[in-house]
């Protein structure tokens, strides 16, 4: 079967703000985090995206710049030799009621379907508690870094059976080496 690995974005792949990423210039990769997806890339790891954009409901940036922010991702990956999967976002407001604003498990749905993975026990990387909720929501595994809001996430009530990693580097050498 496909070894899948889905990832949050901001906060376990690039830095976060509470300011929103609003722009290419703004995404910075946390410190290993490209190398990580590189290296389970050639491990073959296939390397997925769930990423809540309300940025752009709020009108902080738009679909172009977010497609930007994720070229230049799939870039220094590339520079690497590894590639990044599916990427997918909810560009939708708190308010709106859709169904793939983490907590809610539609964008891990969406990406597992697309590889045809089951979602039971899939690992799902997150530095919110929204992030371990979705993965909870649908039986998958949360994984916890202490990157992004990851430790202040980590003084909350987290879903039983949490997994805590330093960060992104950490997960990649559980899944390489074990
Ligand atoms: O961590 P992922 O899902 O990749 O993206 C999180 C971002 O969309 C933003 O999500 C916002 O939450 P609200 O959407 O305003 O509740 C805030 O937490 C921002 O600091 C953060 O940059
Ligand atoms: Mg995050
Ligand atoms: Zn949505």
């Amino acid at each position: 079967m496909l070894k899948l690995l889905i990832l949050d974005r901001d906060g376990v792949i690039n830095y976060d703000s509470d300011a929103y990423i609003k722009s290419v210039e703004e995404w910075v990769p946390l410190p290993g985090s490209i190398e990580a997806i590189a290296q389970l890339s050639k491990a073959g790891w296939t390397v997925a995206i769930a990423t809540n954009q309300s940025g752009i409901a709020r009108g902080y940036y738009d679909i172009a710049t977010l497609d930007a922010m994720h070229a230049r991702l799939r870039t220094l990956v590339a520079e690497q030799g590894g590639d990044v999967g599916l990427v997918v976002y909810c560009p939708h407001g708190p308010d709106e009621g859709c169904d793939c604003r983490k907590p809610k498990p539609g964008m891990l749905k969406t990406i597992a379907e697309h590889y045809k993975v089951p979602l039971a026990g899939l690992w799902f990387v997150g530095d919110s508690l929204g992030d371990l909720e979705a993965a909870k929501a649908v039986d998958s595994q949360p994984v916890l870094v202490k990157t992004g809001k990851g430790e202040k996430t980590q003084a909350k009530n987290l879903p039983v059976g949490t997994l805590i990693f330093d960060d992104l580097a950490a997960v990649a050498a559980e899944l390489i080496n074990n």
